[in-house]
């Protein structure tokens, strides 16, 4: 008798222990996957991959039946860079972006703690996508970063019961806090390469951004066979805008004349400020006759400009040089001759439209021979 009770408690001490190590191996195995999607994640070379990952990984990682995401974007500043990446998040039902704070909070409320829980159509169904898996289960995990509320991450799952338990807990805060810590720093990293392209007087790109696309530009042109149009803008008499109207009315003049030309461009033209007062602009598949009618544009825009500044009204005229590449396969430059050739000779070209009498265009074409070898300093 006592034997059989003590061979009983040996075989349920048995199953005990063997769903012990079953709970175990399958902790570590998940905190194996965890590591993993920490690191991937870590690894994301762009936000919209950060986010594409995070949808589509954790998901697989944490077996579950539907990942979510609700950001706040109050300034726009995360749609802006997401559009830059071709990352339209209208195609994306499970990342939900909201710029409106008000909005943010009565749509979502603020979710301060997390939700762990039954799935609740009616409370809980502007987190999820509904034509999905029906979910049981929910984790709506609040993602913060240095107190900054980013927005929510949500979980979900067929399963009830799935998200239950301290180590749940635990391991939610601490999935929110990767999750959040990543965001941020892909966040900031991006505003760091936006900035750094970016003239911060006029708001339009800086020289070393040109120095990045004049490259590309070229590459393509010579991929495509495709004109590739330059040109060279420089305000005329520009010092003596500063020597009478004042410092700072030479800026506001800058950055006029720098949104004028803006205006007069495709969305996908290249325009920098070169330096001082002179811009250069890369008109992709333009040719030489199209790309004078452009120039002739903006100069007349320029011209007819009404600068006031204190109340006084500043004349402002452009001279613009340019030019037209075209890729030669039977003597094809280099990308670097290519790049130097174009402003090399725009260059020149504005050149002669300032002794020419300036506010006018001057067309030059690219030399045949190749003298060019490095950018204009
Ligand atoms: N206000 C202001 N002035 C600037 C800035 N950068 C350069 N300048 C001024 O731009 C002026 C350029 O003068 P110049 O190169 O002599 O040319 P210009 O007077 O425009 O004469 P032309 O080009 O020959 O028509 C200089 O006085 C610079 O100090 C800036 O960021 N703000």
């Amino acid at each position: 008798m006592l034997e059989n009770d003590l061979t009983t408690d040996l075989i349920v001490l048995e199953s005990h222990i063997s769903g012990l190590f079953d709970s175990i191996r399958k902790g570590s195995s998940m905190l194996k996957d965890f590591q993993t999607f920490e690191m991937r994640l870590f690894d994301q070379s762009s936000l919209g991959e950060m986010i594409r990952y995070i949808l589509d990984s954790a998901k697989a990682v944490f077996d579950l039946d539907q990942v979510t995401l609700c950001l706040l974007d109050e300034s726009g500043e995360l749609s802006q860079l997401l559009a830059e990446e071709s990352f339209d998040p209208a195609h994306h039902r499970r990342l939900t972006l909201l710029c409106d704070k008000e909005l943010f909070s009565v749509k979502f409320g603020y979710v301060l703690h997390s939700y762990l829980g039954s799935f609740v159509q009616e409370h809980f169904g502007h987190f999820f996508v509904s034509d999905a898996i029906p979910l049981a289960h929910i984790a709506i995990i609040p993602l913060y970063q240095r107190g900054e509320y980013l927005g929510t991450l949500n979980l979900g799952s067929s399963r009830p019961g799935r998200f239950f338990g301290s180590i749940t807990d635990d391991f939610l805060a601490h999935l929110s806090m990767v999750v959040g810590i990543c965001l941020e720093n892909r966040l900031n990293i991006e505003t760091i390469r936006r900035t750094s392209y970016v003239d911060t007087l006029t708001g339009v790109n800086n020289r070393r951004f040109l120095e990045q696309r004049i490259g590309e530009e070229v590459a393509r042109c010579q991929r495509n066979s495709d004109p590739l149009t330059c040109l060279f803008l420089d305000i005329d008499h520009f010092k003596s805008v500063n020597d009478k109207y004042g410092h700072l009315a030479g800026d506001s003049v800058l950055s006029i004349v720098a949104k004028a030309i803006k205006n007069q461009l495709r969305n996908n033209d290249v325009l920098a400020r070169y330096g001082g007062e002179e811009f250069v602009v890369l008109l992709s598949n333009i040719d030489q006759s199209t790309g004078c009618e452009i120039a002739e544009r903006i100069r007349r825009n320029v011209q007819s400009l009404k600068i006031t500044f204190s109340e006084i009204t500043i004349p402002v005229t452009l001279s613009i040089g340019l030019t037209t590449y075209r890729s030669d396969r039977r003597d094809p430059l280099t990308i670097a001759e290519a790049a130097s050739c174009l402003i090399n000779t725009a260059d020149s070209a504005l050149y002669q439209a300032k002794n020419n009498g300036r506010n006018r265009i001057e067309y030059h074409d690219i030399p045949r021979d190749r003298p060019f070898a490095l950018l204009k300093a």
